[in-house]
């Protein structure tokens, strides 16, 4: 069978920090960062840690099928900020919600983690497995230097997700995975120091860390050129791009020579939640009515960032 979408969810930790906050404290602007970003604030967790927010938006899908978690076949979350190395995200969330009969493990595939997530779900429904979760979920605050103001200002924190049921249709119809390791250095986070008791190694900094005009051109060459590949002559309602950059949203849609109106945006809200921001701009969508599942509605998610990692879904709503 495959992977129909039964419901989405998202989770936004309370505190919301605007860009007049940032610059009390910060040598940035609000008006430089609207500018350059489109981002107006974001939510930043406290005490909660991305196991917790997942936790929620996992809640909220169980909840809002009515189903019951021992019921799923597979938890996976999407994440580059994770609790700990071991163990996984998903297992955490596999364990507090009680889905005793789910496999769970996490996908490390940065801003692109979500789509990853999403088409390894699909893969495994297509082999036999009838209803998991897939969760995009970050707190990548924890990771980054706080005092480096050209990456603090634009990372926000938060958890979506979506139920996936078995359905003799397809939904997911289409998929493109791809990576350039070669740029792997372009955007980096969350090195654990190289030593140990019989090796001194060298003290590197952990923080994250990106190459924006690396990135930038990655965003506008190699996964715009993709995304017109992967599409060919389809025709799409709505393109729900990894919401990174308002400037660059802007530019891979007139390279598209799609009208912007099919490129929602909501990165003014959160800033980039990296794996989270995809599921969260579904699940806003879906809440306006905007997007209906079961529509029939056809939607690609382009996830494209560290790794460099990239991807392409379509989906038949
Ligand atoms: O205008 C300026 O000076 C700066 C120029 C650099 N900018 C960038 C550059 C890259 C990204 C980015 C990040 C990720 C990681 O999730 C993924 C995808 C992208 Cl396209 C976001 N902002 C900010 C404004």
């Amino acid at each position: 069978s495959f992977g129909k979408i039964i419901a989405t969810a998202r989770y936004l930790p309370e505190k919301i920090v605007t860009n007049d906050d940032l610059a009390e404290w910060m040598d940035t602007s609000d008006e430089w960062i609207q500018s350059r970003t489109g981002i107006k604030q974001r939510h930043i967790a406290e005490a909660e840690n991305t196991s917790d927010m997942c936790l929620q938006v996992a809640k909220k899908l169980v909840d809002k099928a009515a189903i019951d978690p021992l019921s799923l076949d597979f938890v996976i979350v999407a994440t580059m900020s994770p609790d700990y190395t071991s163990p996984s995200v998903a297992c955490q969330v596999q364990g507090q919600l009680g889905a005793k009969q789910a496999m769970a493990f996490d996908v490390a595939a940065a801003c692109a983690g979500f789509v990853y997530a999403l088409a390894t779900a699909e893969n495994f429904m297509r082999s036999g497995m009838k209803r998991g979760i897939v969760i995009g979920g970050e707190k990548t605050s924890k990771l980054l230097d706080w005092q480096d103001r050209s990456s603090a200002v634009l990372f926000g924190d938060g958890a979506a997700g979506v139920l996936l049921e078995a359905s003799e249709e397809p939904s997911i119809i289409k998929q493109m995975l791809r990576a350039d390791g070669e740029r792997a250095s372009s955007l980096t986070s969350g090195f654990r120091n190289n030593c140990n008791v019989f090796y001194e190694g060298s003290e590197t900094s952990t923080a994250l860390a990106m190459d924006g005009r690396g990135i930038w051109n990655f965003a506008l060459n190699d996964v715009t050129k993709s995304l017109k590949e992967f599409i060919g002559d389809e025709s799409v309602d709505y393109y729900l791009l990894h919401q990174a950059n308002k400037r660059i949203i802007e530019k891979m849609a007139r390279k598209m020579n799609e009208p912007i109106e099919k490129f929602p945006m909501n990165l003014m809200n959160y800033g980039n939640t990296s794996a989270a921001s995809i599921p969260i701009l579904l699940d806003e969508l879906v809440e306006a009515n905007i997007l209906s599942l079961n529509s029939n509605q056809k939607v690609v998610l382009t996830g494209y960032g560290g790794g460099l990692a990239w991807g392409n879904l379509l989906i038949q709503l």
